[in-house]
């Protein structure tokens, strides 16, 4: 990973990974003479964490931040989200979305992607979908989430001696159909197609279709949940990752913010340093 500043402790430790706003000069520094990438995750990253998904709304000054940066460089949004949803909650036209983990890839000139396999999947999505929504019925508090080409079945606001029959409900399901694989993140667990392709490869993926993987690009990842570790882990070497969360958790990013207000002040900080 291109810089993990000055301030680097202890890579295991978010606690420890030095601050992306107090380290902004040698960000800048790492940028310097190169186009900026900002890629940014939805949830947790440029909208809090609310108790259900459709609460979870990005504030009229995100929406600006993101308006300006994105006037002055190329930004992605790179979401577990379904495409449609995301895109409408962020309502910029001018960037670059990613839904259903990169499964599907939306942008400005018509650009749409969706990944071959998911689209082999999409049966086996709609059964399980099923299924799952059927056998969770009864548990109170869980929501069962249909993306494109991801389930996620939500545990938020599930008693917590009832978790476990939600996870064995996804836990059968990936026994039933071995097509799709399990995952984790935020109160919450997934089920995608069982293949190979993550955030981390659908962001160099994006970086091919737009003609930005040389050197003379620096890619920035914002995210703050597990599955944007495939993230980080892609860029490393050839970019930046910024973990968002105050927890304590093992990252590949090389610097830090603790919220969403952190990331808005960053890309404020960070746009006028941008040039297309
Ligand atoms: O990749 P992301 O854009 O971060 O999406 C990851 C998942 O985020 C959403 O769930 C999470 O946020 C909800 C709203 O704050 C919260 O209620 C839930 O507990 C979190 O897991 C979204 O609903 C999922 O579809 C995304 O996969």
């Amino acid at each position: 990973m291109a810089g993990r500043g000055s301030g680097f402790v202890d890579q295991t430790s978010h606690q420890s990974l030095p601050s992306a706003l107090a380290n902004l000069q040698e960000i800048l520094q790492l940028g310097r003479g190169r186009q900026l990438v900002i890629f940014l995750d939805y949830d947790g990253t440029i909208a809090p964490i609310t108790p259900t998904p459709d609460s979870a709304l990005i504030t009229p000054e995100m929406h600006r931040a993101m308006l300006r940066l994105a006037a002055k460089c190329t930004v992605g949004v790179i979401s577990g989200r379904d495409l449609p949803d995301v895109r409408q909650r962020v309502n910029i036209d001018s960037i670059v979305y990613a839904g259903s983990h990169g499964f599907e890839i939306g942008g400005p000139k018509g650009l749409h992607v969706e990944q071959p396999i998911g689209i082999q999947c999409l049966p086996t999505l709609d059964l399980t979908h099923q299924e799952i929504s059927r056998q969770l019925a009864e548990v109170k508090g869980a929501i069962v989430e249909r993306k494109r080409f991801v389930i996620t079945v939500h545990y938020r606001l599930v008693a917590e001696q009832e978790v476990t029959l939600v996870e064995a409900a996804v836990d059968q399901a990936i026994h039933r159909h071995p097509q799709l694989r399990k995952t984790a993140g935020k109160k919450m667990f997934e089920l995608l197609p069982n293949t190979d392709w993550n955030k981390g490869k659908a962001i160099l993926s994006l970086l091919d279709i737009l003609e930005m993987n040389g050197p003379e690009v620096l890619p920035i990842y914002l995210g703050d949940d597990t599955t944007d570790e495939d993230a980080f882990r892609a860029l490393q070497g050839t970019g930046l990752g910024i973990f968002v969360g105050e927890e304590a958790v093992e990252s590949a990013a090389g610097y830090g913010l603790r919220d969403w207000e952190e990331v808005r002040e960053f890309l404020l900080e960070l746009t006028p340093f941008c040039r297309v």
